[in-house]
């Protein structure tokens, strides 16, 4: 199935547009596991367990997992989402960018080791480092657009004064990821919640791909401006414009206790809610 209707059919399902991040650090995970590494399957199971009914995707960070050597962690992390939450895609948060024959691999990784659904990739590096992506049709690549840390701006609000218009530097990769890049229909592009008005923005000129949105919970960006500034529905209430919008450590570590799990879900649900109301 394609990405896209993955991505449509999980948000009816669970009446969604929530993502849950999986960012498990060894230092805050509950009880007796705080600080074992061997920890981040268990952890990252019962998170999925407890809210595999409520959300739109999970977002593994790779990082999270790799720092500790523990990628067979995270293939089995994402075998287990395949089980008990089959028709939930998977966004794989690599933030690759590299050139063409490095980029085959990198979507090797994605696709073919950890089966993702759909990766994050920065674009700096231009189209031929993300082409190799989109050779797996039925994939999505998400690329970094207007990004929610405040450094941000330092390059992506930039003006291209070569380019017809002047647009910033993310304004052009939105209408590139609307148009020319988007060969196969399979891009997304990442804008932070930390900035609504750039989320409206970059709805306006690319009205229908889908916006991964993180940065509402621990970086304080706003739930319902968010919605309201990149969710598109069309007249039937079928998304056109969909936002899958990310919180990590807000629902990981809700609860530092024995009941991290049911305060994950409650954390979960509570910003599941809020999204749906800014919809209705
Ligand atoms: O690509 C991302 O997911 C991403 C892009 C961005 O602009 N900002 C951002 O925070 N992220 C990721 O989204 C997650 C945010 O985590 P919390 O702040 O804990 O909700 C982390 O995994 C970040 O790496």
């Amino acid at each position: 199935m394609h990405f896209l209707d993955m991505l449509r059919q999980a948000e009816r399902l669970n009446d969604s547009l929530l993502c849950v991040g999986l960012d498990p650090d060894p230092e805050r995970l509950p009880g007796a596991w705080q600080g074992d590494a061997s920890r981040l399957f268990d952890f990252c199971a019962a998170i999925v367990d407890a809210t595999r009914d409520l959300v739109i995707a999970y977002k593994p960070q790779i990082a999270y997992f790799a720092a500790h050597g523990a990628e067979a962690q995270l293939e089995r992390l994402i075998g287990h989402i395949r089980r008990v939450a089959p028709r939930v895609p998977v966004i794989l948060d690599a933030k690759r960018g590299d050139i063409g024959s490095t980029a085959e691999q990198y979507a090797k990784e994605a696709f073919v080791r950890y089966q993702a659904d759909a990766v994050t990739l920065s674009p700096f590096m231009g189209f031929d480092s993300v082409e190799p992506y989109l050779r797996y049709p039925d994939k999505g690549a998400f690329l970094l657009c207007r990004t929610s840390n405040p450094g941000g701006s330092d390059l992506q609000n930039q003006r291209l004064a070569d380019v017809d218009g002047q647009p910033r530097v993310y304004e052009h990769l939105a209408r590139l990821a609307q148009g020319p890049w988007n060969t196969n229909g399979q891009l997304g592009l990442v804008v932070g919640a930390t900035y609504p008005q750039e989320i409206e923005r970059v709805r306006e000129l690319a009205p229908t791909v889908p916006l991964l949105v993180p940065g509402v919970g621990a970086q304080g960006g706003d739930a319902r401006a968010t919605v309201r500034a990149g969710y598109r529905a069309e007249a039937d209430g079928t998304p056109r414009g969909l936002v899958i919008v990310n919180s990590s450590r807000a629902v990981l570590y809700a609860s530092g206790g024995a009941d991290f799990a049911a305060a994950a879900r409650a954390a979960a649900q509570a910003t599941r809610d809020e999204l749906n109301a800014a919809r209705r």
